[in-house]
């Protein structure tokens, strides 16, 4: 037996990546220094796993911006777009976008927090090996042999490539990415040949579309692959891993028939991994890489659980090493940096160093059959938050149409009424004064003080644009969920525990560790003082139940709608606070509604009935004047789009703008009936869009929605943008407003 990761953070244990590589498209420093920065993090990375005494350490796993990209750049998946820059500045454009070129999409990796460039193939697309010898893989596994660390190169497998790939804009009917399977094999084939070449024992195919539902063309794709590369005469072991979820039988069933050596299972994500290995009749045949480690949440792990799943294994496969559920991408590096955690809950915790250490300490266990002791393990109840639960009555506001009507007689907004996703740009000067705050060189008056401005200068702005509805734009919040958990018991935030989001963008997770409740109001004071400046309507901005629990490490201990219960209940007290306060407007954001949807049909209606009940919870004890808003973005809507419609918030405002709207109309079949604000411009990108651009959205989506129902704003909120962009985006769509309103 051994141990083995599956991936290990790229960032940097002090986020040296990402300071380098702004630095870098800053044009402050060179690609030498960027270089060498990547070069110092890996092998920090190899030699620390070696010296953990981990049996085998994966390589490949860094990644200048996000692996998918990495692997569209490797097999020369480059739309022609980009083809006249080269190296790195081609790299990056894909990834971001130039002045005149639009970067490809972006989105969700699988159920998690972190994002990836998405492939976009064209039937005619010529794929290949495009640096021959210096594919990264090999460049990184020869990188690490030099330090004299043997590793075992991570690829994104052929078959999940292909899946997350979509087609290229004008591919011929029926085209999918898919069709390309054979190509892209071959391009593997070659690789592989070329790792064994350069001395690798081992390859890592990362298949994690595996835990989904497969179709029957999945499967057929899955067996031609994997026939094909099994049978290659010259190529390193094969190690398949599965993760996100449980092995869908018919592909294991596949797998275990070809040549492949080791299959990655993960025991974590659900209860029901060994039940299908069993009903396979075991893998006697193979090495299984067992994930009893949980990759993506930061619990420690219990020794009597994995002791009991490797001893079940163990008669019913070859050989069995012990692994994590998936890459320890998802985790933060060390706990180490946290010495102000509550002792108690720190003792429950281990961040991807501890499970790297954890892993070592199983099988050293496992070998010589001593017990380790189980972590103590005592969640936080609170009584109270429990017992109002249990009480808590009717969660249906009243019709939509008395709301609407109510609420129109009170806020007299316009048609095409304008506002903003929430956040206005998060300026060096605000992170300063936060990071100034908390170092104590400033106090809590002059915080509050330097906050106020920011509040005063954001509502004088938007009073200038002319928007209707307005925002105080959120310069109190570091992050949208973290802000909320530093403010609510049963949850702990770190100082230093940053996960890659996407590319150079990170987010410190906090982690719900016991019961919720919110001891003060949340975000009163600063709404209340922005209201105050204005006698525009300012909305409240919250984050929603779902939401709060998608971007948090979550406690394993009770059932996750119990724990959105008690989140959506803090927020009804905090919705309640603001209504208190004058506040008419109210909006729960939700963005990460698509993101916790279960991979497998099966699952997604029980999930799907408890995200919308926690969201009722949380919005339903308003006034019937008070309108709720919710927003979402970064998804793909197909799956969920009867969903935002029983959600039933008075208006919803979506990101639409890179789909050009097509949400507008699907959400009108669905028998969305609410306010709806499709974004009318992608806030992504610095690239201001044009007056004529966003009133074509507007004219569009007033196909499906008439103007009184239509509102007007962004794709999302705007705190990666910088000031100059941001004023004369939304000045421009302003104007595309009023020329719509008055040319109808
Ligand atoms: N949790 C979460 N998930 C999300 C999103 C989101 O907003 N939040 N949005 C979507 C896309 N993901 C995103 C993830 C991160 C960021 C982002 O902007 N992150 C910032 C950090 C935000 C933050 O926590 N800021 C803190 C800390 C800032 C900081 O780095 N401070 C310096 C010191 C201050 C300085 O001199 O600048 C330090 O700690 O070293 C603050 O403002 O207080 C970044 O990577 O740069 C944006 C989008 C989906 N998932
Ligand atoms: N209100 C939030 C903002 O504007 C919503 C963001 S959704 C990722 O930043
Ligand atoms: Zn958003």
């Amino acid at each position: 037996m051994t141990t083995t990761i599956l991936g290990y953070p790229r960032i940097g244990a002090h986020r040296e990546l990402k300071f380098v590589t702004e630095e870098y498209w800053a044009g402050r420093v060179g690609e030498e220094e960027l270089q060498s920065t990547a070069s110092t993090l890996r092998r920090a990375v190899w030699t620390e796993l070696r010296d953990s005494g981990l049996g085998t350490i994966p390589s490949n796993t860094f990644s200048f911006y996000d692996h998918v990209l990495d692997t569209s750049v490797m097999v020369d998946a480059v739309p022609d777009r980009y083809r006249a820059l080269s190296g790195l500045e081609r790299y990056f454009a894909m990834a971001r976008g130039t002045a005149d070129i639009p970067a490809l999409e972006m989105t969700k990796w699988f159920d998690t927090n972190y994002h990836y460039i998405v492939p976009e193939l064209s039937l005619d697309a010529r794929l290949r090996l495009a640096d021959g010898a210096q594919a990264k893989p090999v460049a990184e596994y020869l990188e690490a042999k030099t330090l004299g660390v043997e590793t075992r190169p991570v690829l994104v497998g052929p078959l999940t490539y292909l899946l997350l790939a979509k087609a290229a804009p004008g591919s011929p009917e029926g085209f999918v990415p898919l069709d390309l399977l054979g190509a892209l094999v071959e391009v593997y084939a070659e690789l592989l040949e070329r790792l064994a070449g350069a001395g690798a024992q081992w390859v890592q195919l990362d298949e994690p579309a595996l835990a989904g539902d497969l179709g029957a063309r999945e499967v057929e794709a899955l067996e031609r692959a994997y026939r094909r590369l099994g049978g290659l005469s010259s190529r390193p072991k094969i190690l398949l891993a599965t993760y996100f979820g449980t092995v869908a039988a018919e592909a294991l069933k596949v797998v275990a028939s070809t040549a492949v050596e080791a299959i990655g299972l993960d025991f974590v994500t659900r209860p029901d991994t060994l039940e299908v290995v069993a009903s396979a009749g075991g893998l006697p045949h193979k090495t299984v890489v067992a994930g009893v480690v949980d990759g993506r949440n930061v619990w420690r792990t219990d020794p009597a659980r994995a002791r009991s799943t490797y001893a079940v294994l163990l008669g019913l496969v070859g050989q069995v090493q012990l692994s994590t559920s998936c890459s320890l991408l998802h985790v933060p590096v060390d706990l180490d940096s946290e010495p102000a955690l509550d002792p108690a809950v720190r003792a429950r915790l281990a961040f991807a160093r501890q499970k790297v250490t954890e892993l070592v300490a199983l099988d050293a266990e496992l070998r010589s059959d001593a017990p380790q002791a189980a972590p103590a393990s005592a969640a936080g109840v609170d009584a109270e938050v429990r017992a109002r639960l249990e009480a808590l009555g009717d969660i249906q506001r009243a019709d939509r149409r008395t709301r609407s009507a109510a609420q129109q007689a009170k806020l007299g907004l316009p048609d095409l009424a304008t506002t903003t996703i929430g956040s206005f740009p998060q300026t060096a000067r605000i992170r300063r004064a936060r990071a100034d705050h908390k170092a104590g060189r400033i106090d809590d008056a002059a915080y509050t003080e330097a906050m106020r401005a920011e509040i005063g200068q954001v509502i004088r702005l938007q009073e200038d644009l002319g928007l209707d509805v307005l925002v105080h734009g959120e310069p109190e919040r570091n992050d949208m969920v973290q802000y909320f958990a530093e403010q609510l018991s049963g949850y702990a935030a770190t100082d230093h525990g940053w996960v890659q989001s996407y590319g150079t963008r990170c987010v410190r997770p906090p982690i719900l560790h016991g019961d919720v409740s919110r001891p003060e109001p949340m975000t009163v004071k600063w709404a209340a003082y922005a209201q105050s400046l204005t006698a525009k309507p300012v909305k409240g901005m919250l984050t929603g139940p779902v939401t709060m629990l998608a971007w948090s490490f979550v406690r394993d201990d009770q059932p996750l709608p119990e724990t959105a219960r008690q989140v959506a209940l803090a927020l009804r007290d905090e919705i309640a606070d603001l209504e208190a306060a004058g506040i008419g407007i109210v909006q729960v954001d939700e963005p990460a509604l698509r993101e916790l949807l279960p991979p497998r049909r099966a699952d997604q209606d029980a999930y799907l009935a408890w995200a919308v009940a926690a969201f009722r919870l949380a919005t339903s004890g308003v006034a019937i004047s008070t309108q709720i808003h919710t927003h979402m973005c970064y998804s793909e809507f197909g799956e969920i789009i009867t969903t935002i419609a029983d959600l039933d918030a008075d208006v919803t405002s979506v990101e639409a703008a890179r789909s050009h709207m097509e949400l507008v109309a699907d959400l009108r079949e669905a028998g969305y009936a609410n306010g709806l604000g499709p974004g009318v411009y992608d806030i992504h990108s610095p690239r201001v869009p044009t007056v004529e651009e966003m009133e074509a959205n507007l004219r569009r989506a007033l196909k499906a929605v008439p103007a009184d129902r239509l509102w007007v704003n962004p794709d999302c909120g705007l705190k990666t943008r910088g000031y100059a962009e941001t004023e004369a985006a939304l000045a421009n769509m302003v104007a595309a407003a009023r020329n719509v309103r008055a040319t109808r």
